[in-house]
């Protein structure tokens, strides 16, 4: 069971335009989705056919929207109900591939909604680490009212049962939650340097590894993947695309994360599945949404190389569209 969590939740708006002029009108094709970072990732898992479920505070009209998507769609979900009303996202993508954001604050979270949701994440956690192999996905930027600490403090709940956590959030509360040694966190390459202040991605990567991360995967759009590990340092490359949605490539990413550690994958395996997943997302125009003939070609297609090795058993010559190298041995 991978239990995520959205603590700022979003009805996801994506208006998609041949190209946006500053100053004139458009009109553009709409979709409206729940979404979020941890809904995104729950949705894929969901699609995969991965058992999950999304936990989210929801409230006001744009949360009952957010709520009644979910349930059509499927998707596994906990809605906490709250005083504040849910967001609103609005994405504008153009036929270039290009995504421009407008993400919303959020609604103020009290004292009491947090114990509720800190309660319900605790509960759906102890029952998942009974008897399947449990992960915990945190993501996205937090909601006002609560403290910078928050990640921290959940990341601790599931350090006690022995359920490992995978982090996707930028700036304080990301520092904030290092120490508590988080599985996995993903910054991007840009939030990365920013939590840092430091101008090398590679350093900046040690960095949150010596504040208690457990692995850094941080991710640069084309460029791909790079997972910064106490075993090796691994970078997978996703194939090309133009066009297509880059919004929400990252949650795809840490979906297949979220598998990679629920199933006890290596590195390799664990950064070419994400990279994959990530480029499928690209391809769709919705985050949360892959397109499942792209993911198996993308892991299944080309026979990849991998430059040098930190032991013997990690000598999987993975096959498929993507090139995953390790590209540093482990310090020792
Ligand atoms: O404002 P945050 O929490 O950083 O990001 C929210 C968000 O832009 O991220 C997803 C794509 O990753 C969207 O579904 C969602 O609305």
């Amino acid at each position: 069971m991978i239990v995520t969590v959205t603590l700022n939740p979003a009805l996801d708006i994506t208006y998609t335009v041949p190209a946006l002029k500053a100053g004139t009108t458009h009109r553009p094709r709409v979709h409206a989705q729940a979404g979020g970072k941890g809904v995104n990732v729950a949705r894929t898992l969901h699609a995969l056919g991965r058992d999950t479920v999304a936990v989210l505070p929801l409230g006001g009209f744009d949360g009952e929207a957010v709520r009644a998507e979910l349930e059509t769609a499927g998707v596994p979900h906990h809605a906490i109900p709250i005083a504040g009303a849910t967001r609103r996202t609005v994405t504008v993508v153009e036929e270039s591939g290009l995504a421009t954001g407008f993400n919303e604050a959020g609604p103020e979270i009290g004292a009491e909604e947090w114990a509720e949701i800190c309660a319900a994440v605790a509960s759906l956690l102890e029952t998942a680490a009974l008897d399947t192999a449990a992960v915990l996905v945190l993501s996205g930027k937090l909601p006002r009212g609560l403290a910078d600490d928050v990640y921290s403090e959940l990341i601790t709940v599931a350090e006690s049962l022995g359920v490992p956590t995978i982090l996707d959030t930028e700036g304080a509360p990301l520092l904030a939650a290092l120490a508590a040694g988080p599985a996995i966190v993903k910054p991007n390459a840009h939030e990365l340097l920013d939590a840092t202040g430091l101008t090398d991605p590679r350093a900046a990567a040690s960095e949150l590894l010596g504040r208690g991360a457990r692995a850094v995967v941080s991710s640069n759009g084309p460029d791909g993947l790079t997972a910064l590990t106490a075993e090796g340092t691994w970078t997978a490359r996703p194939p090309r695309i133009d066009g297509g949605n880059p919004t929400g490539a990252g949650d795809a990413s840490v979906a297949a994360l979220a598998m990679g550690l629920a199933d006890g994958s290596r590195w390799p395996e664990m950064l070419t599945d994400a990279a994959a997943l990530s480029a499928a997302t690209v391809l769709t125009d919705r985050a949360g949404i892959f397109d499942a003939d792209a993911y198996r070609r993308f892991r299944s297609g080309i026979r990849s190389e991998i430059s040098a090795q930190t032991s013997p058993e990690i000598s999987a010559e993975t096959s498929s569209g993507i090139s995953s190298e390790i590209s540093a041995r482990p310090e020792s």
